[in-house]
C-alpha cells in the first residue's frame, strides 16, 4: 500500500533530524515541505510569530487543536518550561500516529499529551479526566469552522481564565471569517492580527491573537 504525506514526512525526519533535537525537527519538516511536497504545518515565518507568543505566555498548561504531524506541539513543547505541558488534540487517527512518532523522536514527549477525538468530545473532558485547572494559552489549528464553536465551549467548561491567550493560525487562507467577526466584536476579549503568509507560499495569511479579559 503506497504511504501517506505524512507517513513520507515522518520517514525524511527519521532519516535526516537529529533524534532528541526538536529545532532540526522544525528544520527538517520544513525543508521537506517547501522543496518536495506542500503541507499544512504552521511552517517557520508563522512559526516565530507562534514562538513569540508562547515565549510571552510562558504558560504552564497550553491547549492545541489540530495536531496534524506534530510540528507545531514540537514547536510549542520546546519552549515550555520544566513541569509546563502541552494537551494536543488530533481528530485523524492516521495523523494521530504520525505525530506521536514526532514528538517521540524530537525528545519532547515528556511535556506533550496526545489526544486523539474530536475537539467537541475533548474539551469538555479537560477538567475531570485530564486534570486541568484552567489553560494559560491555546493555539487554534484544526478545522477552521470549528474555530468558534470550540471557542465558546472553552468559555462555556470554564477553561479560560483572565489572560488566557488565544493564538489562531489562518484567518486568512483558509479564512476564519467567522471566528474573527465572533471574536472582535466579543468584549471579553483583546485581538491583535499578525499578518504572514500562508506556510511554504506567498500567500497571504495571518494569525489572530484573542486574549480572554474574564
Ligand atoms: C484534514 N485536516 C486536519 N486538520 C485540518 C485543519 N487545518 C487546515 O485545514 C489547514 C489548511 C491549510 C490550507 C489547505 C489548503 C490550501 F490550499 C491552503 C491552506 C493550511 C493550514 O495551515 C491549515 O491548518 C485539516
Ligand atoms: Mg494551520
Amino acid at each position: 500500500m503506497n504511504q501517506s504525506k505524512e507517513q513520507r514526512i515522518l520517514n525524511f525526519v527519521l532519516q535526516n533530524a537529529v533524534r532528541g533535537d526538536p529545532c532540526s525537527v522544525l528544520d527538517t519538516i520544513d525543508k521537506y515541505c517547501s522543496q518536495k511536497e506542500w503541507a499544512m504545518n504552521v511552517g517557520n515565518e508563522k512559526g516565530l510569530i507562534l514562538d513569540k507568543t508562547v515565549e510571552e505566555a510562558n504558560p504552564s498548561v497550553a491547549l492545541e487543536l489540530g495536531t496534524y504531524c506534530g510540528y507545531s506541539a514540537v514547536r510549542i513543547a520546546r519552549l515550555l518550561k520544566a513541569g509546563a505541558h502541552l494537551l494536543t488534540v488530533e481528530f485523524n487517527p492516521e495523523f494521530a500516529a504520525i505525530a506521536k512518532q514526532m514528538i517521540e523522536f524530537a525528545g519532547v514527549q515528556d511535556k506533550v499529551k496526545l489526544l486523539e477525538g474530536p475537539s467537541e468530545e475533548i474539551i469538555p473532558q479537560l477538567k475531570k479526566k485530564y486534570e486541568v485547572d484552567t489553560l494559560d494559552f491555546v493555539f487554534l489549528d484544526h478545522w477552521k469552522d470549528r474555530y468558534t464553536p470550540d471557542t465558546i465551549l472553552l468559555q462555556e467548561c470554564n477553561l479560560l481564565r483572565k489572560g488566557s491567550v488565544l493564538l489562531a493560525d489562518n484567518v486568512i487562507v483558509p479564512g476564519a471569517p467567522e471566528f474573527l467577526n465572533y471574536i472582535r466584536n466579543n468584549p471579553h476579549f483583546q485581538c491583535t492580527n499578525y499578518p504572514s503568509h500562508l506556510e511554504y507560499m506567498k500567500v497571504e495569511d495571518a494569525m489572530e491573537k484573542a486574549v480572554f479579559l474574564g
